[in-house]
């Protein structure tokens, strides 16, 4: 699998995507044929002026697997969505005024980002880039919510002519493929499919359509080979299929999304964008990371952390505070104890617990982060120049 992984596409640059705009009837007379006309292919040519509102728009899944982990990420960044009916598509995240939320289908979210009708949206890249077609107006605003992860693959049979078939590669070199009887591959994504075979230098091609359990149409004789999102491989492997190197289209998590338009026209976008971004960065940054306070004697402050430095693992984000703990002796307030604070990635816990214990440190306190703000979101950064802001 991590041999497969090496050829993937990297998520858009965060200004524009490197494709030319979605032109279907050129995309499929070239090299590919598509088999049934897909209701995507429609909606090519819409309006894209801001439309007349006030309020600023984010576009989240109605439902499916990437429903519920966004509200989740949302409410542990205190920005929870309060819906007041399910079967109400609008919402509002009171910790934002001036923000409706409102619930699509993941495509649905794209597609209105692209009309002018949401400014805002998470959604997987898969989808942005699937239903975005290119569009420049699409600008990745978070690349990384750490969630929905998952690659879109090509997959061939592990039977027949394909036994021996491991690469792209041999796969574009098999002579089985003629204009007359070309690679049938199943998908539900007609943009990036016949892209990436196009590319790829696979010119006998034909795509169908369709919507789900497409690992299905290979044994059917339907199909030779599919493009679909794999995520633990369970579903290729139950249907005797297999992904080949090279065949990794796209990887995809989680991302918010933003109309450019919107960014730069409309009033409220750009400072709810801001606070968005500041908060998700400063979550998911703090997400990886441990609060770790340890007691420890010593003679001043620097020899405590002279000593906290020593260990590889302790050096913290930006070294240790070393604090001093009084006590009375006395009569006078006296530093036998020095409290250090440090913030430890989590896999590294257990291995500064060791270090910290055989430096001396004792009553260590573990707590976990809820932000870690940064002096700059380096994201914020990018949108903005990125904006010509
Ligand atoms: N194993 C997986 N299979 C499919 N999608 C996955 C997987 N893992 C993560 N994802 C993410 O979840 C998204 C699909 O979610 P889901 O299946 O709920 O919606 P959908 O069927 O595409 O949308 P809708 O039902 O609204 O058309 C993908 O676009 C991708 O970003
Ligand atoms: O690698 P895996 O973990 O097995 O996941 C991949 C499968 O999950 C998705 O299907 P989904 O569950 O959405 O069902 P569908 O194909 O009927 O849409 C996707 O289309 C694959 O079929
Ligand atoms: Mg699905």
């Amino acid at each position: 699998m991590s041999l497969m992984r090496t050829a993937f596409l990297q998520p858009p640059p965060i200004s524009h995507f490197s494709t030319p705009p979605f032109t279907p009837t050129v995309k499929f007379t070239v090299s590919c044929r598509l088999v049934a006309s897909p209701e995507t292919l429609v909606s090519v040519d819409i309006d894209k002026k801001p439309s007349e509102r006030n309020e600023v728009r984010l576009g989240l899944p109605s439902k499916g697997r990437m429903a519920t982990d966004t509200l989740d990420l949302l409410k542990d960044c205190q920005l929870s969505v309060r819906q007041t009916n399910p079967r109400q598509y609008v919402a509002e995240i009171p910790q934002i005024s001036n923000l409706e939320v409102w619930f699509q289908r993941q495509k649905d979210v794209v597609r209105k980002l692209v009309s002018g009708d949401l400014d805002l949206g998470i959604v997987g890249l898969d989808t942005v880039m699937e239903y975005g077609q290119g569009d420049e107006d699409l600008i990745i605003v978070h690349d990384a919510l750490d969630y929905g992860d998952c690659h879109l693959s090509l997959a061939i049979p592990k039977y027949g002519i394909f036994e021996n078939i491991n690469s792209l590669n041999e796969l574009a070199k098999m002579t089985q493929w003629t204009p007359e009887r070309p690679l049938r591959v199943a998908t539900g994504f007609t943009f990036l499919g016949p892209k990436f075979m196009k590319e790829n230098g696979l010119n006998y091609v034909t795509f169908s359509v369709a919507d789900g359990a497409l690992e299905a149409a290979p044994a059917m004789g339907i199909a030779d080979a599919i493009v679909d999102l794999v995520s633990s491989g369970t579903t290729l492997k139950e249907n005797n299929l297999k992904e080949i190197e090279g065949g990794v289209i796209l990887e995809s998590q989680a991302v918010l999304v933003a109309s450019r338009k919107s960014l730069i026209q409309r009033k409220g976008v750009l400072d709810i964008t801001h606070e968005m971004l500041e908060r998700l960065e400063a979550h998911l940054k703090a997400g990886g990371q441990f609060t770790v306070t340890a007691n420890m004697r010593g003679t001043s402050a620097e020899e405590v952390a002279e000593r906290v430095l020593s260990q590889p693992s302790l050096s913290g984000l930006q070294g240790p505070t070393v604090s001093p703990v009084f006590c009375n002796r006395n009569g006078s307030a006296t530093a036998d104890y020095y409290a250090i604070v440090i913030c430890v990635p989590k896999q590294a816990l257990y291995k500064s617990v060791q270090q910290l214990r055989m430096i001396g440190g004792s009553g260590v306190l573990i707590s976990p982060l809820t932000y870690i703000f940064d002096e700059e979101t380096p994201r914020w950064r990018q949108l903005l120049s990125n904006l010509g802001l």
